[in-house]
Order: C-alpha cells, then sequence, then structure tokens
C-alpha cells in the first residue's frame, strides 16, 4: 500500500525540488528538460528508465528530438507518494 505524501511533505518536496511544476487538474508534478540533441535527451531516458524499473514506479513521459517532458504522480494512492519524491529526486541529479 503507497501512501500520498502529507501536505507538508509535498510542499516541501516541491521546494526542493528543481524546475519542476504541478500539473492543472490533477495530483501530479511535471519537468521539462532539453538536452544538446535526441542522443542526450535518449540516454537520459535511457539511465531514468533503469531506475524506474529498479523501484517499480515508472514516469509518463514526452519526447520530442532534444526535449523530455516527465510526469510524475502515482496511480496506486492516486497522487504524489515517497517513490515519485524519489524518482523526480534521481532526475534532478543524473539531469544536472
Ligand atoms: C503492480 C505494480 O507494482 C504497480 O502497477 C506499479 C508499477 N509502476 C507504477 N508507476 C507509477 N507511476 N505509479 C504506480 O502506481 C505504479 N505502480
Amino acid at each position: 500500500m503507497v501512501e500520498k505524501l502529507s501536505a507538508d511533505a509535498r510542499a516541501t518536496l516541491l521546494r526542493e525540488l528543481d524546475g519542476w511544476e504541478e500539473v492543472d487538474g490533477r495530483d501530479a508534478i511535471i519537468r521539462k528538460l532539453k538536452f544538446k540533441d535526441f542522443n542526450e535527451a535518449f540516454g537520459f531516458m535511457t539511465r531514468v528508465a533503469i531506475q524506474a524499473e529498479k523501484a517499480d514506479h515508472h514516469p509518463e513521459w514526452f519526447n520530442v528530438y532534444n526535449r523530455v517532458e516527465v510526469t510524475l504522480t502515482t496511480h496506486d494512492c492516486n497522487g504524489l507518494s515517497e517513490r515519485d519524491e524519489k524518482l523526480a529526486k534521481f532526475i534532478d541529479r543524473i539531469a544536472g
């Protein structure tokens, strides 16, 4: 069972993260990233995919050439959980 973050934990998380925004109309966060080219973007996605599979927590994402948009939420609790926190922090570490 996965629990939603408390309102406090959620607010703290949004302050700690780098460039994430709340998604309109749903309990989710999105970060829009731009890379030098497709190779850099896909390299990033590969690293996130390996981490996501390990943690059994998967992003919703969109890619065109050098742009990647990552949306995080936890379907199992219909909102943000510690799983999103961990994956968002991983993404911030590797995105620089
Ligand atoms: C059965 C399996 O553990 C679940 O479906 C996992 C897989 N990946 C997931 N990813 C995300 N983003 N949210 C989930 O609730 C989720 N649940």
